[in-house]
């Protein structure tokens, strides 16, 4: 949020504090009344914030949805934002990696991982993940397009692979992969990585698991963000910690995500919309609490402030175990691989501010359940279990529906593929145009992008 719509909404909150009865008096609901059209047109204020809600309900101000707010970093509603076809876009990535060097095969692989994010919602690590992450770190040298993926040491059932700082796009199923084949052979394989760099959504190598009849195990490590509990120092990656399991629902059950309570692509999502970061999820250096969203982003690089573990800062509501849990991915991602963690990872010399290589471990593992039982009767056994929680009692307070792990990404994919498509956010067409303005043969094949 811009300091002047923080302003406005401090003012705002001030008047609701400073007339509890407030809504019965005409001047009162006046001036609540201006204020938030106020809100509504300036920068960075969020259209879905309380306020709108609070004045519809409390002061009776109902603004019409095109009046609340400029959103997404656009002068634009969120409704009128353009739809892109799924396809166009994940053929706009890979050309963007083909400009690079990475083989036909690679670059297909590199785009439906970050366009399978789109699909299922997470729109930390989809095409908003091109530029910046991927082509400014391979435009940085930091990062290679195409590298050999060697075998270091190899068994029936286990694996170390070296990624040689080439994509994690393309590392990450190429080692999944593995450990799903060896499984499909001896009934389990683990693939351990080093040298690789960012891998994307880690529910993707979940899904290709349980994809082939297996389970599906899977982690990463990042640059330093989260700090131990008790402490303020960003010491572990956001370091999702994911399991993927078949069952007879539409869609696998997969948790996936971060063991911080917030992830960093999640906070450049806050940026890009213009909103503060929930308060909880960032602590600076003295444990205080943070929330203003560009100066996290601009601390974190220089470990000056740091994310707080799932469960949250201290002991209260057991930050510790996400403490834990984030340990436990780093050190899977590390002593297998004798590989670097910490500032070793960071991305930037923190004395001269230069870009420095991140090489980053992964681990996969994938279980064939057919060596077990039959898949028919694990799937049967899970569906019936997952349908029991969805079916339990709902909270009075709640929304009235509870879902289970992989159905908000299965929901998003059916909305969005009804809607057309993915909706493509002001600071993203901008990186899309900047990308075709200069990357080699772009220009040529995409004269007009949808939203020009
Ligand atoms: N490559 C990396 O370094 C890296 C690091 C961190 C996160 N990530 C990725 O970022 C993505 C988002 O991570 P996140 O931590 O923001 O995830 P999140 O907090 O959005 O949680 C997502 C998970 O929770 C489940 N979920 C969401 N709402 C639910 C509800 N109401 N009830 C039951 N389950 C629910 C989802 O199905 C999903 O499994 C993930 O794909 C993760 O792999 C990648
Ligand atoms: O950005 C990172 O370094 C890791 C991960 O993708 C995240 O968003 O936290």
């Amino acid at each position: 949020m811009t300091a002047a719509a923080d302003t406005i909404r401090s003012e705002l909150l001030s008047i609701i504090g400073k007339n509890p009865e407030g809504h019965k008096d005409e001047a009162v609901r006046t001036a609540f009344a201006s204020k938030l059209e106020e809100y509504s047109n300036a920068e960075g204020a969020d259209p879905n914030d309380v306020i709108f809600a609070i004045g519809k309900t409390v002061f009776g101000v109902d603004l019409p949805d095109a009046k609340k707010a400029k959103t997404n970093g656009s002068s634009k509603p969120a409704e009128e934002l353009p739809i892109v076809d799924f396809d166009y876009m994940k053929e706009f990535m890979k050309e963007v990696f083909l400009s690079y060097g990475v083989t036909p095969e690679r670059a297909e692989i590199c785009s439906d991982v970050l366009i399978e994010a789109d699909k299922r919602g997470i729109d930390s690590h989809g095409l908003g993940r091109l530029k910046p992450i991927y082509c400014d770190r391979m435009d940085d040298g930091i990062l290679w397009p195409e590298k050999p993926i060697d075998i270091i040491t190899e068994s029936e059932t286990t694996a170390l692979v070296d990624g040689n700082l080439g994509l994690g796009l393309y590392i990450g199923p190429h080692c999944m992969q593995m450990a799903i084949d060896k499984a499909k052979k001896y009934g389990v394989g683990f693939v351990a990585c080093r040298n690789s760099t960012h891998y994307g959504i880690a529910g993707y190598y979940a899904t290709m698991a349980t994809d082939q009849g297996c389970i599906g195990f899977t982690g990463t490590n990042a640059r330093p963000s989260i700090a131990p509990t008790f402490g303020v120092e960003p010491m572990m990656g956001t370091n999702p910690l994911v399991f993927g399991l078949p069952s007879t629902d539409d869609f696998p059950f997969v948790i996936d995500c971060a063991t911080s309570v917030n992830q960093r692509g999640k906070i450049e999502k806050y940026a890009r919309e213009g909103v503060d970061t929930p308060a909880g999820a960032v602590i600076d250096d003295q444990g205080i609490e943070r929330t203003d969203t560009e100066g996290i982003l601009r601390d974190m690089v220089l470990g000056k402030c740091a994310l707080t573990p799932v469960g949250g800062a201290g002991d209260k509501m057991g930050g510790y175990k996400g403490f834990g849990w984030a340990a436990t991915v780093e050190l899977l991602c590390t002593a297998l691989q004798s590989g670097p963690w910490g500032e070793d990872i960071c991305g930037v010399d923190r004395a001269t501010g230069k870009p420095k290589p991140m090489p980053l471990g992964h681990f996969f593992l994938a279980i064939d359940i057919e060596k077990i039982c039959p898949l028919d009767t694990f799937k049967k056994n899970t569906g019936e279990f997952l349908k029991a929680l969805r079916e339990s009692k709902k909270a009075p307070t709640g929304p009235g529906r509870i879902w289970t792990a992989g159905e908000p990404e299965n929901d998003a994919r059916i909305s969005r593929t009804s809607q057309g498509g993915m909706k493509v956010v002001a600071p993203l067409q901008k990186n899309m145009i900047d990308l075709r303005n200069s990357r080699p043969g772009l220009k040529e094949k995409y004269p007009k992008l949808p939203f020009e």
